[in-house]
């Protein structure tokens, strides 16, 4: 129930097996395993430095592991050439932990970065997406020819997400999207991340330590500790799991409360 091994009928957008990662001696992985299924919001909590990010990093081929296989789309990312790894890679979108905007770039400008690296479309056709995409996140038309610095947090977290969007992916990996937002803020980003996942038929891979986002739009948590995924399941099956920090995430002071509001909505 809480492997992290789905069944092998199982639609699986990504299937990582032995996953190995280590910065000198420092070793983050050792034998993972993760499965996370097509069409899923998949929540990934750990606690600091249990290499939530890296992961994420190895899975989009930014860090090469010391050893095991990342399977995209039933595709082993290693095998890949460069033109095979150049297609897969459109497939996904990312919004990085601090968003990564470009700050000599405007907001449609940032959103027609990777339409000029995959799409190469006329300037009027980019323009208009970008525009398009700008509101699809739920920013005002103003928003487009703005730099960063002149946007809210919140604002900035959607305008990434508009770039993560820009080529239409399929799966979208955010870094803990919501850090940094007011509560309010949080949850109508929580609200757009469900939405847009239903809107487009998307994988979503979301990094996070905010447990009401877990709570209101995670199908499944994956818990990394001791360098593996421990237990991956629903809010309801990781509360029977017995591990010391499975427990005091879930059923200490913060992770009560989120409960409770869980219960109260
Ligand atoms: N490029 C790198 N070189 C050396 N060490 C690294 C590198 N990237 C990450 N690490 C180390 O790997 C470990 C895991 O980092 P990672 O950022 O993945 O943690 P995390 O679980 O995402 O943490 P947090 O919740 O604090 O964001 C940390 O000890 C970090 O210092």
């Amino acid at each position: 129930m809480l492997s992290p091994i789905l069944p092998d009928d199982a639609d699986v957008a990504i299937r990582v097996r032995g996953l190995r990662n280590a910065f000198g001696d420092q070793v983050i992985h050792d034998g993972l395993d993760l499965d996370v299924r097509a069409g899923e919001i998949i929540g990934i909590v750990g606690g600091s430095g249990t290499g939530k990010s890296v992961l994420m990093r190895a899975i989009i081929g930014l860090q090469r592991p010391a050893a095991g296989t990342i399977e995209i789309f039933g595709e082993d990312v290693a095998e890949l050439d460069a033109a095979a790894a150049r297609d897969l890679r459109r497939r996904w979108g990312v919004l990085f932990q601090d968003g990564a905007l470009f700050s000599s770039l405007t907001v449609a400008e940032n959103v027609e970065v990777p339409m000029r690296e995959f799409l190469g479309l006329p300037e009027a056709i980019m323009d208009e997406l970008a525009g398009y995409k700008v509101a699809m996140v739920g920013l005002p038309p103003e928003a487009g020819p703005k730099f960063p610095n002149e946007l809210s947090g919140g604002m900035r977290k959607r305008a990434g997400l508009a770039r993560a969007l820009a080529i239409d992916p399929q799966l979208l990996f955010l870094d803990e999207p919501t850090a940094g937002l007011d509560p309010i803020s949080a949850a109508a980003f929580d609200d757009l991340i469900r939405e847009l996942r239903d809107a487009l038929a998307l994988t979503v891979f979301l990094i996070t330590h905010d447990l009401d986002t877990l709570h209101a739009i995670c199908d499944r948590v994956a818990v990394i500790a001791d360098r593996k995924v421990l237990a991956v399941g629903t809010i309801p099956e990781l509360l029977t799991f017995d591990h010391p920090w499975v427990k005091s995430y879930f059923t200490g002071p913060r992770g009560r409360a989120a409960l409770s509001g869980k219960q109260a909505a």
